[in-house]
């Protein structure tokens, strides 16, 4: 599937995205682990949160639904997971593989994980040295990627992990396995990463200790089943804060969006380079803060994105990439390194399709400078990213020419429905089959 996008337009009206990816995958695997029935609303059926929901079928949790975002898992409790009858394909999904690392970590069955192309191409040895450590027997392909074989019956002890990198899923994948670790599991990140896991746990009913940026558990406790409202994934909505942004004359309310402090990266950055945007009716549901969110378009100027938000607005630096674009000046981005390993390589998937916009830029080790300028139009790369083809979809309504973006069928991992929802707030896309 490709879409084209004709040039121009503005973004008004009002949308509730669909639910947050990160806590759709947490409630599956914290259901199925649970005591009892746990019941979820506002569930993101997008392809990455299914095959988390596939490989709890498969490890013999009995799930009812996603129906409109609604599902019922009855829990099998901390020790009723059984071993699957074949590979456990996560498909897209670097989350759903990294964190049920830790929990197949500590079962008494064998179990092997595959993805798709892009993720059999992703570091997996960032979770398997933590636990190995914690006394795991973990068999990856070449250079620590998929398939992964986790033997069964190791006995995980806990330990102190100190998280090389900003990541939440080595810290939830170290987290979960200490729920099956012998005595005190606890981590330290070296800056904070979103903490949907440790909310969670503890609306689970697990205790969780968080303090100076150290977090622990202790093996062995209960998790109780209980009711979970997803709130709209606030890295689907800033495609359209964004867009509402850029596109002069547009207006825009984004209902219900899940506002988490380490997930507002994106609003802060927005904010620092001008951006209209106000929260509202700001309240917490499940744990997780929630908003509205009001954008007007406005005129950006470039900055320098300071580096403490990076790990806030990880997923959204594609989309931000388009608001430098059409920004006065520069836009410089260091301390992203971790860009390079996610769906694609997001700094030079990014950079090759600004280029082909003739948007100039340079590419460094560990970001990018971007120098705002008109973008004309042309056909886009994507490289199988879901969040490269949303973000130029979004640079159309700044073009001067028609945008055509080759290979779109990923945008159902995260964003179902991204085109028809976006065309009737005013983005001009088609989508047509096609491939590359
Ligand atoms: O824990 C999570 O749900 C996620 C953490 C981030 O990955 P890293 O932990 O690799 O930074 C993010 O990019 C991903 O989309 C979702
Ligand atoms: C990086 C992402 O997801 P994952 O790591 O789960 O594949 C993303 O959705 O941008």
């Amino acid at each position: 599937m490709e879409f084209l996008v004709a040039p121009g337009g503005s973004i008004h009206g009002e949308a509730r995205v669909p639910g947050d990816k990160s806590i759709s995958h947490r409630s599956v695997m914290l259901g199925a682990m649970a005591t009892g029935e746990t019941s979820v609303k506002g569930f993101l059926q997008g392809e990455d949160a299914l095959a988390t929901v596939a490989a709890f079928r498969a490890l013999g949790v009995e799930i009812e639904g996603p129906r409109k975002g609604a599902m019922r898992i009855r829990g099998v409790g901390l020790r009723g997971l059984r071993e699957a009858s074949t590979r456990l394909d996560m498909g897209n999904s670097g989350t759903s593989m990294r964190l049920l690392c830790g929990i197949l970590a500590g079962q008494e069955f064998s179990s092997e994980l595959v993805g798709d192309a892009s993720l059999m191409g992703r570091p997996m040895q960032r979770v398997i040295t933590p636990l190995t450590r914690m006394g795991a027997t973990i068999v990856s392909g070449d250079g620590g990627r998929p398939p992964l074989k986790i033997s069964g019956g190791s006995s995980l002890r806990g330990i102190h992990y100190d998280l090389p990198m900003a990541s939440a899923q080595v810290k939830s994948c170290v987290l979960l396995a200490g729920l099956f670790a012998e005595g005190e599991t606890s981590v330290t990140e070296p800056a904070p990463t979103r903490d949907h896991t440790e909310r969670m746990l503890r609306g689970f009913g697990y205790e969780l200790q968080s303090r100076d940026g150290v977090t622990s558990l202790r093996g062995g406790g209960q998790l109780r089943g209980c009711e979970i409202d997803v709130p709209s994934d606030i890295s689907s909505a800033a495609f359209l804060m964004v867009a509402a942004s850029i596109a002069p004359g547009s207006e825009l309310l984004l209902t219900h969006v899940g506002v988490n402090p380490t997930r507002t990266g994106v609003i802060s950055i927005l904010k620092l380079m001008g951006a209209d945007i106000t929260l509202s009716n700001e309240r917490e549901v499940g744990g997780e803060p929630v908003a509205d969110i009001f954008v007007r378009s406005a005129s950006l100027r470039g900055i320098d994105i300071p580096r403490d938000l990076v790990p806030l607005a990880i997923d959204e630096f594609p989309v931000l990439f388009i608001a430098a674009a059409c920004a006065e000046g520069r836009t410089v981005l260091r301390g992203a390194e971790e860009l390079r390993v996610k769906e694609s390589d997001r700094i030079a998937s990014m950079a090759e399709g600004l280029t082909t916009l003739g948007v100039s830029n340079e590419v460094l080790d560990d970001g990018i400078i971007i120098d705002g300028g008109p973008i004309s139009g042309g056909t886009i790369r994507t490289f199988h990213d879901h969040r490269i083809a949303m973000s130029f979809a979004v640079a159309a309504l700044r073009a001067e020419n028609e945008i055509r973006i080759l290979d779109c069928d990923h945008v159902a991992t995260s964003f179902p429905d991204f085109d028809a929802l976006t065309r009737g707030l005013g983005l001009q896309i088609a989508s047509r089959d096609g491939g590359e």
